[in-house]
Protein backbone atom coordinates (compact mmCIF):
# COMPACT_ATOMS: atom_id res chain seq x y z
CA UNK A 1 0.00 0.00 0.00
CA UNK A 2 1.51 3.84 -0.35
CA UNK A 3 0.23 6.67 0.72
CA UNK A 4 1.26 10.11 0.14
CA UNK A 5 2.03 12.90 2.65
CA UNK A 6 1.90 16.65 1.36
CA UNK A 7 5.25 18.18 2.44
CA UNK A 8 5.58 22.21 2.66
CA UNK A 9 9.47 22.78 2.68
CA UNK A 10 10.61 25.54 5.04
CA UNK A 11 13.89 26.12 3.45
CA UNK A 12 15.10 25.90 -0.60
CA UNK A 13 18.63 24.67 0.52
CA UNK A 14 17.34 21.29 2.16
CA UNK A 15 17.58 18.17 0.48
CA UNK A 16 14.82 16.72 -0.39
CA UNK A 17 12.78 14.10 1.39
CA UNK A 18 13.34 10.64 0.03
CA UNK A 19 11.58 7.12 0.73
CA UNK A 20 14.37 4.71 -0.01
CA UNK A 21 13.00 0.78 -0.47
CA UNK A 22 14.30 -2.19 0.74
CA UNK A 23 16.94 -0.33 3.26
CA UNK A 24 14.16 0.91 5.84
CA UNK A 25 11.25 2.36 5.83
CA UNK A 26 11.73 4.89 8.17
CA UNK A 27 12.33 8.28 6.31
CA UNK A 28 15.58 10.47 7.45
CA UNK A 29 15.18 14.15 8.59
CA UNK A 30 17.68 16.93 8.08
CA UNK A 31 18.92 19.28 10.11
CA UNK A 32 17.65 22.83 7.99
CA UNK A 33 20.17 25.01 9.49
CA UNK A 34 23.91 24.88 10.94
CA UNK A 35 23.99 24.55 14.26
CA UNK A 36 26.57 25.17 17.25
CA UNK A 37 25.70 23.67 20.54
CA UNK A 38 28.01 23.75 24.19
CA UNK A 39 28.00 20.94 25.86
CA UNK A 40 24.98 20.79 28.18
CA UNK A 41 22.92 23.35 25.51
CA UNK A 42 19.85 22.43 24.58
CA UNK A 43 18.02 23.62 21.09
CA UNK A 44 14.86 22.90 19.02
CA UNK A 45 16.87 22.17 15.93
CA UNK A 46 14.69 22.92 12.63
CA UNK A 47 13.78 19.80 10.66
CA UNK A 48 12.57 22.20 7.93
CA UNK A 49 9.67 20.37 6.82
CA UNK A 50 5.92 20.75 7.62
CA UNK A 51 3.65 17.88 6.95
CA UNK A 52 0.27 17.18 6.33
CA UNK A 53 0.01 13.39 7.30
CA UNK A 54 -2.70 11.09 5.93
CA UNK A 55 -5.70 11.26 7.64
CA UNK A 56 -5.54 8.43 10.88
CA UNK A 57 -1.81 9.10 11.44
CA UNK A 58 0.70 10.26 13.70
CA UNK A 59 4.45 10.33 13.10
CA UNK A 60 6.72 9.05 15.25
CA UNK A 61 10.28 11.00 15.23
CA UNK A 62 13.45 8.72 16.91
CA UNK A 63 17.27 9.84 16.33
CA UNK A 64 19.43 7.90 14.09
CA UNK A 65 21.69 5.33 15.78
CA UNK A 66 24.54 6.97 14.80
CA UNK A 67 23.25 10.41 15.94
CA UNK A 68 24.71 10.39 19.26
CA UNK A 69 28.35 9.38 17.72
CA UNK A 70 28.21 11.70 15.12
CA UNK A 71 27.24 14.63 17.11
CA UNK A 72 26.82 13.70 20.67
CA UNK A 73 23.52 15.13 21.03
CA UNK A 74 20.64 12.74 22.95
CA UNK A 75 16.92 13.65 22.03
CA UNK A 76 15.18 14.72 25.08
CA UNK A 77 11.91 13.64 24.56
CA UNK A 78 13.27 10.00 23.16
CA UNK A 79 10.19 9.72 20.62
CA UNK A 80 8.71 13.08 19.26
CA UNK A 81 5.08 12.22 18.31
CA UNK A 82 3.67 14.36 15.63
CA UNK A 83 -0.03 14.92 15.74
CA UNK A 84 -2.20 14.51 13.04
CA UNK A 85 -3.48 17.89 13.76
CA UNK A 86 -0.15 19.65 13.62
CA UNK A 87 -0.68 20.29 9.79
CA UNK A 88 -0.13 24.18 8.86
CA UNK A 89 2.26 25.47 7.11
CA UNK A 90 4.27 26.83 9.67
CA UNK A 91 3.84 23.68 11.72
CA UNK A 92 7.84 23.12 11.54
CA UNK A 93 8.93 19.58 12.50
CA UNK A 94 12.18 20.33 15.58
CA UNK A 95 14.66 18.08 16.76
CA UNK A 96 14.89 18.90 20.60
CA UNK A 97 18.33 18.32 21.61
CA UNK A 98 20.99 18.00 24.16
CA UNK A 99 24.18 18.60 23.70
CA UNK A 100 26.52 15.90 25.72
CA UNK A 101 30.05 17.88 24.33
CA UNK A 102 30.97 20.69 22.08
CA UNK A 103 29.18 19.97 18.53
CA UNK A 104 28.49 21.20 15.10
CA UNK A 105 25.46 19.54 12.88
CA UNK A 106 25.68 21.44 9.44
CA UNK A 107 22.87 22.11 7.10
CA UNK A 108 21.22 19.10 5.71
CA UNK A 109 23.22 16.45 8.21
CA UNK A 110 20.40 13.32 8.81
CA UNK A 111 20.19 13.44 12.38
CA UNK A 112 16.76 11.82 12.72
CA UNK A 113 14.66 9.93 11.08
CA UNK A 114 10.28 8.99 11.25
CA UNK A 115 7.89 7.04 10.38
CA UNK A 116 3.58 7.28 10.46
CA UNK A 117 1.78 5.01 12.39
CA UNK A 118 -2.06 4.39 12.66
CA UNK A 119 -4.04 6.07 16.09
CA UNK A 120 -4.70 3.82 18.64
CA UNK A 121 -8.30 2.99 19.10
CA UNK A 122 -10.26 5.02 21.54
CA UNK A 123 -9.90 4.00 25.18
CA UNK A 124 -12.65 3.88 27.82
CA UNK A 125 -11.19 3.18 31.29
CA UNK A 126 -13.76 0.63 32.99
CA UNK A 127 -12.22 1.14 36.80
CA UNK A 128 -12.68 -2.33 39.00
CA UNK A 129 -11.41 -3.44 42.56
CA UNK A 130 -9.35 -6.88 41.14
CA UNK A 131 -8.30 -7.12 37.25
CA UNK A 132 -8.71 -11.00 38.48
CA UNK A 133 -4.80 -11.96 37.55
CA UNK A 134 -1.67 -12.87 39.24
CA UNK A 135 1.00 -10.76 40.11
CA UNK A 136 3.96 -11.05 37.16
CA UNK A 137 6.38 -9.81 39.86
CA UNK A 138 7.89 -6.32 39.85
CA UNK A 139 10.29 -4.53 37.25
CA UNK A 140 13.22 -6.75 37.41
CA UNK A 141 11.82 -9.71 39.02
CA UNK A 142 12.91 -11.87 36.03
CA UNK A 143 16.83 -10.90 36.67
CA UNK A 144 19.19 -10.33 34.50
CA UNK A 145 20.52 -13.75 32.56
O1 LIG B 1 10.07 15.83 18.68
C1 LIG B 1 9.07 16.50 18.37
C2 LIG B 1 7.88 16.39 19.08
C3 LIG B 1 6.80 17.18 18.70
N1 LIG B 1 6.90 18.02 17.63
C4 LIG B 1 5.76 18.83 17.20
C5 LIG B 1 4.67 17.98 16.60
C6 LIG B 1 3.65 17.86 17.66
O2 LIG B 1 2.35 17.69 17.13
C7 LIG B 1 3.82 19.17 18.40
C8 LIG B 1 3.38 19.12 19.84
O3 LIG B 1 4.00 18.01 20.44
P1 LIG B 1 3.48 17.43 21.83
O4 LIG B 1 2.00 17.45 21.90
O5 LIG B 1 4.19 16.16 22.08
O6 LIG B 1 4.11 18.54 22.80
P2 LIG B 1 3.53 19.30 24.02
O7 LIG B 1 4.68 19.59 24.88
O8 LIG B 1 2.38 18.54 24.63
O9 LIG B 1 3.08 20.65 23.34
P3 LIG B 1 1.64 21.16 22.82
O10 LIG B 1 1.12 21.99 23.94
O11 LIG B 1 1.97 21.97 21.58
O12 LIG B 1 0.81 19.95 22.49
O13 LIG B 1 5.21 19.46 18.34
C9 LIG B 1 8.09 18.11 16.92
O14 LIG B 1 8.21 18.86 15.94
N2 LIG B 1 9.14 17.34 17.31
Amino acid sequence: MQQTIKIKYLNDQLERLEYIENKSDWIDLRAAETVTMKAGEFKLIPLGVAMQLPKGYEAHIVPRSSTFKNFGILQTNSTGIVDESYCGDNDQWYFPALAMRDTQINLNDRICQFRIVEHQPTIKFHEVDTLGNEDRGGIGSTGVQ
